[in-house]
């Protein structure tokens, strides 16, 4: 595994398919060699801007390959710059970007590409940006209808505004009366959901009580993006299957304090029609068998009191008294040279500037420690830590911790 030699560069320059612009791309073409698979990332240009794209080539059998190309790839940008991280994933910077949007990892065989490539048939390589700031994992709420997720998750929310940040669910079920379709659900047609399950856009989607339910890639990205800790409210089906994708998350289920309670607080909600209260309740006992012994929960809480179960949720997310201190503080801006070089050291990877910046207050060396990466395709990679180094004006040790 490594760069593909020059020699073998010139012949890929001579069969490049269409679009790819790798010669106007001034260097800026990475070529990462995985067993008998090269893998292409290459600017397709478009005035001063490079839209990222990747193609293979089969060694063996000297042909392209079109991968399926999974997860939302990189905004266009100035140019940009791709090493191979590890056996797994090759690290893309962009060149010129917002601080929030400059690392991007492209996952070529991660255990994510290799279950897609099972399911599609075909080569897979899946894209995931990276974020900044702690990698909390999210936490996946299930529990019968009427249980009361929706009124402890709405509790989390209110005290931890920047903590939390919802997973907005797809649904084709109707709004009820002070629904909002964006806030509460995307409301969706069942066809054009069912289209976008095809194409991969969800990480989760499951039948319940009738209606079609389902958790895009896109509601973790949003939540992750903003720095947050993602909440899904989600049925035991879902659980499952997000318990057997890559999203590393913390699973809870909240039970009832009996079957009549349960029907009680679904009837006081009256949302519901008579005949799909008698649906949700049937299903109720299947999933709380379920939830019990599955072995898919990490951790059971009863919705008795619901102060009492509140406190025991918050416990559990480690959120005690003293957590309640406000927002963090907002990650400092970063100004990546937009000439750059990268280079690694063991699970640091240097961003030195070809050019040394001049003005004032610019740095010339970023380090990005990826120590800690947590998560992935299908979602953000998070946990990403960047900090600052001036050799020329501090000397080597003038490390200044931006995240
Ligand atoms: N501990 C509790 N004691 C009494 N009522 C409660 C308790 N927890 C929630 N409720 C009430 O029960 C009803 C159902 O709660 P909620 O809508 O949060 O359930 P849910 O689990 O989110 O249901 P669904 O899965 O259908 O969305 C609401 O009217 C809520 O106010
Ligand atoms: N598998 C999924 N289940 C979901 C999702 N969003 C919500 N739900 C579950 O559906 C039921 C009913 O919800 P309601 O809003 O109609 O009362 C409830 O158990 C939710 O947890 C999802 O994206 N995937």
């Amino acid at each position: 595994m490594g760069e593909a030699p020059a020699f073998f560069l010139d012949e890929l320059h001579k069969g490049v398919p269409n679009g790819f612009d790798l010669k106007s791309n001034g260097g800026e073409t990475a070529t990462v060699v995985v067993g008998n698979t090269t893998y292409l990332i290459g600017g397709s240009s478009n005035e001063s801007t490079f839209s990222i794209r990747v193609q293979t080539f089969d060694q063996s059998s000297g042909e392209w390959v079109y991968p399926t190309v999974l997860g939302t790839a990189p905004k266009p940008s100035k140019g940009f710059s791709a090493m191979l991280l590890n056996e797994d994933r090759i690290l893309v910077i962009r060149k010129g970007s917002t601080p929030d949007d400059f690392a991007w990892f492209l996952e070529v065989d991660t255990q994510y590409v290799r279950q897609q490539k099972k399911i599609l048939g075909t080569e897979v390589v899946a894209w995931s940006k990276g974020v900044r700031g702690k990698a909390e994992k999210p936490v996946v709420i299930s529990g019968p209808s009427g249980v009361g997720k929706g009124t402890l998750i709405s509790m989390l929310m209110k005290e931890f505004p920047s903590m939390f940040g919802f997973s907005v669910s797809h649904t084709t079920r109707a709004p009820r009366g002070m629904e909002k379709d964006g806030v509460h659900y995307h409301f969706t047609e069942r066809s054009l959901m069912e289209k976008e399950i095809q194409d991969g856009k969800f990480l989760e989607f499951a039948c319940v009580h009738g209606n079609l339910y389902g958790t895009s890639v896109e509601a973790v990205e949003v939540v992750a993006d903003e720095g947050k800790r993602c909440i899904l409210d989600i049925d035991v089906q879902g659980a499952r299957s997000v318990r057997a994708s890559s999203l590393e998350a913390i699973f809870v289920f909240v039970c009832p304090p009996s079957m009549d309670e349960l029907e009680k607080r679904l009837r006081a909600r009256g949302t519901e029609t008579e005949e799909q209260v008698l649906k949700r309740l049937r299903n109720a006992k299947v999933e709380i068998e379920q939830g019990q012994s599955s072995g898919i929960f990490d951790h059971i809480l009863y919705n008795d009191d619901l102060e009492e179960c509140y406190k025991s949720l918050k416990k559990l997310l480690g959120l005690d008294e003293s957590s309640n201190a406000g927002p963090e503080t907002a990650p400092k801006w970063v100004d990546l040279p937009v000439d750059h070089s990268l280079s690694k050291i063991d699970q640091k990877i240097i961003i030195s500037s070809r050019t040394p910046e001049l003005e004032k207050g610019s740095k010339d060396m970023f380090v990005l420690d990826v120590s800690s990466l947590k998560g992935g395709a299908p979602g953000r990679t998070r946990g990403l830590n960047i900090y600052a180094m001036s050799p020329f004006l501090d000397g080597l040790n003038g490390i200044h911790e931006l995240s």
